[in-house]
C-alpha cells in the first residue's frame, strides 16, 4: 500500500511496548491462525483465548466473520479484496500488540506473501504462526456454515479451496493436525508454546 499523504509524521508514544508488558505481567504476541474454512481456526483460537483469560492474560480475538461485519465490510473475496483484509487486519493487530495484548487472529489469510508482510510488520519475535492443518474434504464433511454446500452448487463464488488459491503455509510455528488432534490436544500444543517461549509463566490452565 501507497501512503498517499506526505504531510504526516510519526509520533512516539509516551508508554513503550515494554512498559506495557511489565505492567500486564506477560509478553504480547500475535497467534496467527490460518487454514481452509471450516478447518479449526475460530475453535481452537477461542479455546486458547479461554486458557488465557483463565490465566489472567490480557488477549483477544479477531476473527474473519466478525471483522467482515465492520471494519472489512466492504470487502469481497477477490485476491485483490483478501490481501487488502489481510493488510488491514495486520496493521490493526500491530497496534494490539503495541497495546499489550496476546492477540489472534483467525482468517483464512491464503497468500504465504500477506502473512509474511503481518510476521515482518509485527517484528518476527512477536509472530507465531499456527497453521490448521484439515484437509479439504475433511473441512467439507464438516460444513460447519452450510458454505461448501453452496460453493458445489454454484451459489457462493470464489471458494478457498474449490475454485479460489489456499497457500499452505510450509514453516509454520506450530503445526495442528485437526483430523488426528483433538480441540483440547490443540490449544494445549499453543499453550505449552506460550509457556516455551515465555511469553506467559504459568500453565495452570492445562
Ligand atoms: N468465497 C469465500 N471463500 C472463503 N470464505 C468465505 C467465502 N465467502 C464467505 N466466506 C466466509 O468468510 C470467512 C473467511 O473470511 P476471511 O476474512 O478469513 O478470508 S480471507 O482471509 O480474506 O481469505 C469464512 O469463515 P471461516 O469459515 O471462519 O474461515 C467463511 O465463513
Ligand atoms: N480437532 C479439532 N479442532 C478444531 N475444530 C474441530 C476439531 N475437530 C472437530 N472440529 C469442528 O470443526 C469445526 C471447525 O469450525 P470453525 O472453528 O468455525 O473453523 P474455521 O474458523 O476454520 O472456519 C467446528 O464445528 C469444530 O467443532
Amino acid at each position: 500500500m501507497q501512503q498517499v499523504s506526505q504531510d504526516v509524521v510519526w509520533h512516539q508514544c509516551a508508554v513503550s511496548q515494554p512498559e506495557r508488558n511489565e505492567l500486564n505481567g506477560h509478553q504480547s504476541v500475535l497467534l496467527w491462525y490460518t487454514g481452509l474454512s471450516g478447518s479449526g481456526k475460530s475453535t481452537i483460537a477461542n479455546a486458547v483465548d479461554r486458557k488465557l483469560y483463565e490465566l489472567g492474560i490480557h488477549s483477544y480475538v479477531l476473527d474473519g466473520d466478525n471483522v467482515r461485519h465492520g471494519l472489512n465490510g466492504d470487502l469481497e473475496f477477490s485476491d485483490q479484496d483478501r490481501v487488502e483484509n489481510i493488510r488491514r487486519i495486520s496493521e490493526v493487530a500491530k497496534l494490539m500488540v503495541d497495546a499489550g495484548l496476546v492477540v489472534s487472529t483467525a482468517f483464512i489469510s491464503p497468500f504465504m506473501t500477506d502473512r509474511a508482510q503481518a510476521k515482518q510488520l509485527v517484528g518476527e519475535t512477536r509472530f507465531i504462526e499456527i497453521f490448521i492443518d484439515t484437509p479439504l474434504a475433511v473441512c467439507e464433511a464438516r460444513d460447519p456454515k452450510g458454505l461448501y454446500r453452496k460453493a458445489r452448487a454454484g451459489e457462493i463464488k470464489h471458494f478457498t479451496g474449490i475454485d479460489s488459491t489456499y497457500q499452505a503455509p510450509i514453516d509454520a510455528d506450530i503445526h495442528l493436525a485437526t483430523e488426528q488432534l483433538s480441540v483440547e490436544q490443540c490449544t494445549n500444543q499453543v499453550i505449552q508454546t506460550l509457556f516455551k517461549r515465555k511469553i506467559i509463566t504459568s500453565m495452570s490452565c492445562l
